[in-house]
Formats: structure tokens, sequence, C-alpha cells
């Protein structure tokens, strides 16, 4: 049945007159060594007469990604193409060489697929932009020849939790995409897990059932969204990655689960998978900075991942932003308080967005605090009383906020 099946949406991608119809492209993404160059050459050797082009990405100056495709023995040498990106980065420092190749493999009409292999520190949402914004600059109008069909994100399940809790940067690793690259691992791997169509959870031989389940579980609480497949060797059906019509921008951009925790308009808890679990924890009274920050500095491990928005006493016109992902803390201004804004302005912005008058305090306006917590056993209430012990008291709630010592970070969190 899924053979069948799968033939008919290898057929049907041929079926595509590749001069008149925008080509398909899937993007695999995926840590250092989680196997993305292994299924592209298990998909390139079951590709079912598809004529597909490919495009590797490598940081080093020496393309061993392409190397390894070629020896794969997966591309005719006479009808395929393999292009290969070294020395950079294609979600920055390579986008422009993306975009031209991508546009010139695209409008040479002789391929049915493109498959982009992205490197290993890539992010994919800069990757997915490329297709669907217009380069004025260049003149070049991806959507117009082609069409990203999948993104897949490959996921290295001996490795995840190690690489999660790890603490590391990728320059500890000196793995950092370019000199000012201060990016954590685990921020990394999040950021490649959240957005994404398909997730291959690779190398699964090394891994007991039990343990699969429980990082199974994990990963659709991080990403509910995506389609979740097992592999051992990057034996994937290629259908599973290929002509899925699975992306689009706005939907991959709202689907990490955080997000969707967020925009649920009650939260009642979820029965819970192997004690993995979520809340969102919300209050409409600001924090207390020195206590936030003795708080955060002792963060509770059962949390694997938050996010959202903060009021702090002493910045009332900023909200500030939180992220965390494992022993990675991001936290800074992220806007202003519509609250905080010129009378007029505010205003305006009221008449034209409802949700945001419906939700509007008389006295603080939306200033909120506003977290979702992702975890394994979370004690939500413990998480709860401890949160609430650092909102300003009645007392503090009457004195002068910018009175209070502040040594929180300021710069400008993700
Ligand atoms: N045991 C096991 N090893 C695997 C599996 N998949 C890939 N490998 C091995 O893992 C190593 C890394 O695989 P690659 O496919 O090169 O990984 P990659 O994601 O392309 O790596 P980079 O290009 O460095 O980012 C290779 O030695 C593979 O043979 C698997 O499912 N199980």
């Amino acid at each position: 049945m899924r053979t069948l099946e799968s033939e008919h949406q290898m057929e049907k991608i041929k079926d595509h007159a590749p001069h008149t119809k925008p080509i398909p492209v899937t993007v695999l993404s995926g840590y250092l060594g989680a196997g993305k160059t292994t299924i592209l050459n298990h998909v390139l050797n079951n590709r079912q007469g598809l004529r597909v082009a490919v495009i590797v990405n490598d940081l080093s100056e020496v393309n061993i990604d392409a190397e390894l495709i070629r020896d794969g023995g997966g591309l005719s040498r006479t009808t395929e193409t393999l292009v290969e990106m070294s020395n950079g980065c294609i979600c920055c420092t390579l986008r422009e060489d993306l975009l031209r190749e991508t546009q010139r493999l695209a409008m040479e009409g002789r391929f049915d697929y493109i498959l982009i292999e992205s490197t290993g520190v890539g992010e994919p949402v800069p990757v997915a932009q490329t297709f669907t914004y217009v380069d004025e600059e260049l003149g070049i109008d991806l959507s117009a020849v082609c069409r990203l069909d999948t993104m897949v994100t490959v996921v290295d399940a001996y490795r995840f939790w190690h690489d999660f809790a790890s603490g590391e940067t990728l320059m500890d690793r000196s793995q950092e995409a370019h000199e000012h690259d201060t990016r954590e691992v685990v921020d990394l791997l999040i950021d490649q897990i959240e957005f994404c169509d398909v997730l291959v959870l690779n190398k699964c031989d090394l891994v007991g059932e039990a343990e699969l389940a429980h990082l199974e579980g994990v990963l659709r609480k991080l990403q509910p969204r995506a389609r979740l497949i097992r592999a051992e060797s990057g034996k994937v059906n290629p259908s599973d990655i290929m002509g899925t019509s699975l992306f689009d921008f706005e939907t991959a951009s709202a689907s990490a689960g955080w997000q969707r925790e967020l925009d649920k308009p009650s939260h009642t808890p979820e029965t819970e998978e192997y004690g993995i679990g979520s809340f969102v924890y919300e209050r409409v009274r600001p924090f207390h900075p020195s206590r936030l920050m003795d708080w955060m500095s002792s963060w509770p491990e059962e949390v694997v991942r938050a996010k959202g928005i903060m009021w702090l006493a002493t910045r009332n016109d900023f909200g500030q932003s939180i992220s965390q992902a494992g022993p990675s803390i991001q936290f800074g201004p992220s806007g202003y308080w519509v609250a905080a804004l010129p009378e007029a302005e505010k205003n305006e912005i009221l008449s034209e967005e409802p949700e945001l008058r419906e939700v509007w305090h008389p006295r603080h306006g939306d200033r909120i605090n506003k977290v979702v917590f992702i975890g394994i056993e979370l004690d939500r209430q413990r998480l709860t009383d401890s949160l609430d012990a650092c909102l300003l008291t009645e007392e503090e709630m009457a004195l002068d906020w910018q009175s209070f010592e502040d040594d929180l970070p300021n710069a400008e969190a993700v």
C-alpha cells in the first residue's frame, strides 16, 4: 500500500512539465553528523527515475558530503547535476549563491526535482525565506521557477540529549559558521526542529525502544505539526520527504509547540505521554527583577523548552522576551508594550486590533507575563508558586518600581 502510494506520488512529480511548472524543492537540515548525506544518498538510489539536481552546502573548503554523494552512486553523471557550495553557509554568507544556483538549475528545464543539503550549522528559516521573497538587487524571484515543497530536519536519536544538554557553543566545538558566531548548539537544534514539515529521527538502531518513544514524545511536543519518521541508516521512503507539498511559510513559522500552546484559546492540561507536558504561566503583574534573576539562575531542570514574554517592573515600557532551551537562556527587550505608546498611536492600534481590545487590562493594558513551559514531569504547582513569588507584592506595587535593582541582561534577545 505504502509503496504504491509512494510510486504514485513520485509519478505525480514527474508529470510536472519542468518548463511550465515550478520545480519542487526539498531542503534537508539537521545538526552535524545527524545523517543528512546518508539520507540523500539513500533517496537518490531510490528515486524511481526522477531527474534530480542536488545542491550540497559545506562550511569547509573541501565538500566532503559532495564527495560522498558522488561516490554513493545515486546520481547519473550524464543527466544529473551536483552543485557544491563550500566555504560558507547557505543561510547567511552563501545565500546569494543559493539564489543564483537554484534559479539556474530550475531554468535549465531538465530536472524534476531539486534536493538541497544544508550545512549542519545552518538555520532553516533564512533558507526557506530565500524561496519566498523577490530579491530586488539580484532581480531573482525564485517562486517563479521553483516551489519549496518540504523542509526536512534530521535528528540524531543517539546524540540528541548529549548535544541538548552540553551547554556548549558552536565555537567551543570549532563549528562556528563565521568569526562572530556565538550560537549555542542547543539553540540551533531547537531552531531546526521548530521549523520543518518532516522530522526524521535517524540512527534509531543505536537507541532502545523505550528511549526512542520518549524522545519522540519530546519532539512531538516541541514540533506538533511535523510528520515524524523513524529511520536507520537514512532509510526513508523518498515520498516521505519529496513531493509532500507540506511546506507553507506561515504555517511553518507558527508550528513550534510553544507557539501553538500560546495560540490556544484555553490552556487545559492534556493527557501526558511519558510525563511530557506543557503549561502556560500567565499573570497580569510585573516581576521583581532580582527575584526573577535568582529564579532564572536556578532554572528547573525538568523544563526542556520555555518561550514567552515577561513584564519587568523596572522596564515598564518594554516587554522582555524569554527563550530557553536546555541550558541556554536568552532574555532581553523585545518591543514596546502598546500601553506604553503615545495615546494617539495606542488608540489607532486598539481600533485596528479587536483581539487586543478583548484582552486589554483597564490599568495595565497589554502588559502581561505569558510563558509556555514544555518539560518532563513538570510540577506545575511548584513552578507556578515559585514564579508567583517573583511577582511584585501588594506593597511593592505601591513603591517606585525604578528603585528596584535590575541586573538582568538588557541586550536584545532572540
Ligand atoms: N549507526 C548509524 N550510523 C549512521 C546512521 N545514519 C548515518 N550514520 C553514520 O553517521 C555518520 C554521519 O552521517 P552523515 O550522513 O554524513 O551525516 P550529515 O548530517 O550529512 O553530517 P554533516 O554533513 O557533517 O552535517 C556517518 O558515519 C554515517 O555512516 C544510522 O542510522 N545509524
